[in-house]
């Protein structure tokens, strides 16, 4: 067969959790996030390599567990395999649970495509002594190849890809599973009346089987007049041989089945026990916490040493090389004391994302699903809703992504909305230091008592919004418990990685502008360059809030300002006030006293500063994340509804700190 220079698509698909993320970067050399719980993937990613000069366009996919379209990544991988033009399904299974990994391929034959089985995970099963006979497998599949490999380990690659590109030559090959008399008699009538009414249709076998089982996207593509010859939905039965099939599969090709981790046993006894499970969780997030402050204060110090030297240094710069005051100013003042102070932030966000990355790689994360389902339930929703608030410790981009795992469209919206209240890594900027300063004996406590406060409010939101809108979901917990992992090196790496890598483009570009900007509105005003800030636009612009602040106990223009400027980016809240007070390095502990000092000096106390905190953990979120609820909602009413809400929130609950904690203390 000519196959000329086109480049031979290969789309791995495969149950969530199965390595084919961590596939397609050995592959591709790319980055994607692997982590080890069910439904990380949420899009269809591309990536090209090549074997022996033949180029191969790679896509990544969210993990199925059927070709049905019930769910929306099943519903992107399926139109990913119909419609990406792909040559070729490398079906990604985890070897150390065929038998429901098998079940897909099952599917997958029936599409009639070439289709590999990559073998992945081998390195466990190894480990573990399992034992998969490579030869009656294959055979069993009707002669589809059966790679051995792992994703992790990199090994069998080669071979994989030999035999994409042979078995591309070759054309589809499987065992497709024959069905009872009456299906297959169904079937046949089906696929006849498909070729009559639509004669360009390939795979009649495949369309007349997904209309036995009534499947929605089929049915609308092809409309056919069914009812006669399938008075109902035979997607039981046909689920139900499919099974039978797998099951003769596994009893000829895996032996010692029965040989699982012990660890996962006994581990969970505590992280998934019904009265353990939830304190174990807030024990773990203050354990994280901990680390956090501690570790990342310890290191710190280093950074403040460096960024100093750096200051002194671009400092005489500009003197010997004849900058004027302004251009000083502009330099030392607006960009060095907005983004340097952010920076020395890097060691307490480094570990916060070093603790997430273990916690997502070492399979927990499904297990705070699991043991959070009953409490979700009381408020509306399934377990499965607290990943993607969890992910919001991180980021809430991510988070707000990660919601498509939920199936109900409303169950979407509702996490939509609370996911922003989960303090994320940019909002620990402003507890360091606000806690730090008014409370340098309980710092970490009171750091902690936010991340609380945003889980609580997360919930007690969805319950009255559960309760006002009465809807009577379904909270089947549809997760599967991942076995646990010894978290890959590698892995965690990258996920740093990625995410100061983010922190640092943040710094470079958002804070960057921010501070400059922050500097023209702080030393221009309606006549030109000024001398005195009050009159400048800034002050100006800020007044206008003071009024709506005041009664939240902030009052300044100043804080006006750093709370709008904080809709960029959280952090900038932190860079302004460095900018806006003129302090040079405001994580330093001479930075913080000069900033007591003048806060003091205005009134603001300890209850003011927990009720900045409140305000900056509630309020509305940063433009990142509002761009992705206007993407992942398609709605602009949604989208600014949740951001008003959020601000209105924000003001109410700030109130409350303020009125209630100054007759308090
Ligand atoms: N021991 C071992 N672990 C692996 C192997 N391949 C992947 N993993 C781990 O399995 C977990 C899941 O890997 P991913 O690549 O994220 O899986 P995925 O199929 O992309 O998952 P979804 O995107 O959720 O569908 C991670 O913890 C990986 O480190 C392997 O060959 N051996
Ligand atoms: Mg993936």
């Amino acid at each position: 067969m000519s196959t000329g220079e086109r480049p031979i698509t290969v789309c791995f698909v495969g149950n969530p959790n199965c390595g084919k993320t961590t596939l397609f970067n050995a592959f591709t050399g790319a980055k994607l996030k692997v982590a080890n719980w069910p439904g990380v993937t949420v899009e269809r990613m591309e990536g090209e390599t090549s074997y022996k000069g033949r180029k191969i366009r790679v896509i990544d996919t969210p993990g199925i567990y059927s070709l049905t379209s019930y769910t929306m990544e099943e519903l992107v991988t399926r139109r990913c395999i119909e419609e990406d033009g792909v040559d070729v399904i490398v079906n990604v299974v985890d070897a150390s649970s065929l038998e429901r990994n098998l079940y897909l391929t099952m599917q997958l034959l029936e599409l009639k495509k070439p289709v590999i089985l990559a073998l992945n995970m081998m390195d466990i099963i190894e480990e573990r002594g399992m034992e998969i006979d490579l030869h009656r497998l294959p055979e069993m599949l009707g002669g589809i190849p059966v790679v051995p490999v792992s994703a992790r380990k990199r090994t069998g690659l080669d071979v994989l890809m030999h035999a994409v590109v042979h078995h591309y030559e070759e054309g589809p090959q499987g065992v497709i599973v024959r069905y009872d008399r009456e299906i297959e008699d169904r079937i046949q009538r089906v696929e006849d009346l498909l070729r009559e009414k639509y004669p360009d249709l390939t795979n009649l076998r495949w369309h007349a089987i997904k209309m036995l089982e009534y499947d929605k996207e089929v049915l609308k593509d092809h409309p056919v007049e069914l009812k006669q010859i399938v008075p109902r939905s035979f997607e039981k039965e046909i689920i139900n041989e499919k099974y039978d099939y797998v099951e003769s599969v596994i009893k000829e090709c895996l032996f010692n089945k029965e040989e699982k981790s012990h660890m996962t046993d006994q581990v969970d006894k505590i992280l998934t026990h019904p009265i353990l499970g939830i304190p174990a969780f807030f024990g773990i997030m203050a354990l994280v916490f901990f680390l956090t402050f501690t570790v990342g204060d310890f290191l710190k110090g280093y950074f403040e040493q460096g960024l100093e030297l750096l200051s002194l240094g671009v400092l005489s710069g500009l003197h010997s090389a004849g900058a004027s005051d302004w251009v000083i100013s502009l330099v030392v003042d607006g960009a060095l004391a907005g983004v340097g102070g952010i920076l020395t932030f890097l060691p307490n966000i480094f570990i916060l994302f070093l603790a997430l990355a273990f916690l997502e790689d070492s399979g927990y994360m499904a297990r705070v699903a699991y043991v959070m389902n009953e409490t979700m339930g009381m408020v509306g929703l399934s377990g499965r809703a607290f990943l993607p608030m969890l992910l919001g410790f991180g980021c809430t981009v991510p988070a707000v992504m990660a919601t498509r795992a939920l199936e109900n469209q409303r169950d979407r919206l509702k996490t939509i909305l609370i996911t922003p209240f989960m303090s994320c890594s940019a909002r620990l900027t402003i507890y360091v230091l606000l806690a730090d300063m008014f409370f340098p004996k309980s710092a970490m406590l009171v750091a902690y008592s936010l991340y609380l406060v945003g889980v609580a409010m997360a919930i007690l939101i969805a319950l009255i919004v559960h309760r006002m809108t009465d809807s009577n979901t379904e909270n089947a917990l549809l997760i599967e418990l991942p076995e646990y992992k010894i978290p890959n090196l590698r892995t965690v790496a990258i996920y740093v990685w990625e995410k100061i890598k983010d922190y640092l483009t943040k710094a470079g570009t958002t804070i960057f502008l921010a501070s400059i900007i922050l500097w023209f509105v702080m030393n221009v005003g309606p006549a030109g360059f000024i001398s005195d800030v009050a009159d400048s636009f800034a002050a100006k612009f800020g007044q206008i809030l003071v009024p709506v602040l005041k009664p939240v106990g902030l009052g300044s223009w100043q804080i006006a300002v750093a709370l709008i400027s904080g809709i960029s980016a959280k952090e900038v809240v932190v860079s302004s006030m460095s900018v806006l007070y003129g302090i040079g390095n405001i994580n330093s502990a001479a930075g913080m006293a000069e900033l007591l000092g003048i806060l003091g000096g205005t009134g603001f106390t300890s209850v003011n500063a927990y009720a900045l905190m409140v305000f900056c953990l509630l309020y509305t979120p940063c433009i990142a994340t509002i761009a992705t609820i206007k993407r992942e909602t398609q709605s602009w009413r949604w989208t600014l509804g949740m951001v008003m809400f959020q601000l209105v929130l924000a003001w109410s609950a700030a109130f409350l700190v303020f009125q209630i904690g100054s007759r308090l203390f």
